[in-house]
């Protein structure tokens, strides 16, 4: 039992780990991460709903998530394959893009959130 809760901690130390070298050596990610940091003060200041907050969360999660497993993929290709390969390049160009939708519909539901509360709150 010990010995398990001993593996499930180096397990999450591991995690931590990578999250540190995620936001530290990839730009991309921290864009994601500046957004973040603007969008939650926004949402603290509209006062969005508890399901609001739901989405909002969900959203960036599955942004960060899906950066982080682009970068693993880049990773790993430019372990095994360090030369121009056009199947590496579709590769890494499509694990982008899964990114890149992901950005979008975040983008497109804080749309749907926030900009009616501004709207009401500023210009109405
Ligand atoms: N080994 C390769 N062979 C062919 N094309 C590649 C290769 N490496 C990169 N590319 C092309 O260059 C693009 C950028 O790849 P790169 O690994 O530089 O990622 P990146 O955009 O700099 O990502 P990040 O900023 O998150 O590190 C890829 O989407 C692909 O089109």
């Amino acid at each position: 039992m010990f010995q398990f809760i001993k593996q499930r901690l180096a397990s999450f130390q591991w995690a931590l780990k990578g999250m540190k070298d995620l936001f530290t050596n990839h730009p991309n990610a921290q864009v994601h991460l500046g957004a973040s940091l603007v969008v939650i003060p926004l949402a603290l200041f509209l006062q969005i709903s508890t399901i609001e907050w739901c989405i909002i969360i969900l959203c960036i999660t599955l942004v960060m998530a899906m950066e982080a497993l682009n970068s693993a993929l880049e990773y790993l290709a430019d372990k095994i394959c360090p030369e121009q390969d056009e199947l590496i390049g579709k590769a890494k160009d499509i694990a982008a893009t899964a990114v890149l939708l992901t950005a979008i519909g975040a983008a497109l539901i804080g749309s749907l959130i926030f900009l009616p509360k501004i709207y009401a709150l500023f210009l109405a």
